[in-house]
């Protein structure tokens, strides 16, 4: 496990948290408490609770304000919008894949039925949107507009993840540009979104765009082997959760594609006619590491990584902020949950 950077994590607790349970005071009494249950702030009848996303996105956009040269506050109102944003993908996404556990507690949608937590969804990307409009700052309606864009991405990405699950000829390209728009785009996002509210210069907002798609799909490769190789007690998901929902996310497509013995023994059996048991999954997840998926995507989460890391090297950072983001670039890639 890596430990993850304090300084900008503590700051998304002190300086986003509130700033988003003051917006939920805005929504009907039953979609705010769905959307509080969601994010931890409460339990199903309402009382306090803590916390529970890990808060990445935000981190990644008060880190963004600060590389304009501002201090974090600034970056507060697109920190808020990323956050809402991801967390309107996470409920619904819940809802698509008929997932009952995420961050090891029922999903919405398994506690409140699947209309609530969808409602709860729509709410918080309004809030996104009106958490950046409302911010009296140079770059305000641009940050509106490229919020709604890479949204527009995201939802185009969850709709390819979807296709592939009914789709036995999906190539790896195809996978990693998949995974650069259902995740990539709002990381991305995070960290362009503080420079851009604060006007910062294009050349930088751009530059920290960049480094936040490399870094996403890093972050989705990881993401990925936790969703087969991951340890439940840490993920807060059940065990080999995306082999029993016959994903096709890249570890999965790589063993499809691999032309291996162990990546052909894999296709028979997840081909869609087979009921699959719970010992058929742990084959599953043998075969694929003897094809090679587990390390090559490793490896590419890697490479990602790496992209990622040149691109910051060629921008005119703050040494604390640069310091900080490399930090959290170790800590998306060596995570463990
Ligand atoms: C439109 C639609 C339904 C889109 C769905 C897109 C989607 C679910 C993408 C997956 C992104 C991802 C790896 C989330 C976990 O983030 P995390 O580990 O940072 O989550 P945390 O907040 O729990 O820490």
């Amino acid at each position: 496990m890596t430990t993850a950077p304090v300084a900008c994590f503590d700051q998304v607790t002190t300086l986003v948290e509130p700033r988003i349970k003051k917006l939920l005071d805005r929504l009907d009494p039953h979609n705010r408490l769905v959307a509080a249950y969601h994010l931890g702030y409460c339990d199903a009848d309402g009382a306090p609770a803590t916390a529970v996303g890990k808060g990445l996105r935000p981190a990644l956009a008060l880190l963004s304000a600060r590389a304009a040269g501002e201090p974090p506050g600034p970056g507060v109102p697109a920190a808020v919008a990323v956050e809402l944003a991801h967390n309107f993908s996470l409920l619904h996404d819940d809802v698509m894949d008929h997932d009952g556990v995420r961050r090891h507690r029922p999903t919405a949608w398994a506690v409140f039925g699947p209309a609530a937590a969808i409602l709860a969804g729509d709410a918080l990307l309004s809030l996104a949107h009106e958490s950046l409009a409302e911010a009296d700052q140079p770059g305000a309606v641009r940050a509106v507009a490229r919020l709604g864009a890479d949204v527009r991405r995201l939802v185009a990405g969850q709709a390819a993840d979807l296709d592939f699950e009914r789709r036995d000829d999906v190539g790896l390209d195809e996978c990693l540009a998949m995974s650069a728009d259902k995740t990539g785009a709002l990381l991305s996002c995070a960290c362009a979104l503080g420079a851009l509210l604060c006007g910062a210069p294009p050349a930088l907002t751009a530059g920290l765009s960049r480094f936040g798609s490399h870094l996403g799909v890093a972050f989705q490769l990881v993401d990925d082997l936790l969703g087969i190789w991951g340890d439940p007690g840490r993920t807060g998901k059940p065990i080999l959760s995306d082999l029993r929902a016959r994903k096709k996310s890249v570890p999965i497509v790589h063993a499809l594609t691999s032309g291996t013995a162990a990546g052909d023994a894999f296709r028979m059996l997840y081909a869609p006619i087979r009921q699959l048991r719970e010992s058929d999954l742990e084959l599953a997840a043998r075969l694929l590491d003897e094809a090679g998926s587990r390390d090559w995507t490793g490896k590419e989460a890697d490479r990602q990584l790496g992209r990622a890391l040149d691109e910051l090297s060629g921008l005119d950072l703050p040494a604390a902020v640069r310091s900080e983001l490399v930090d959290l670039s170790y800590f998306v890639t060596g995570r463990d949950h």
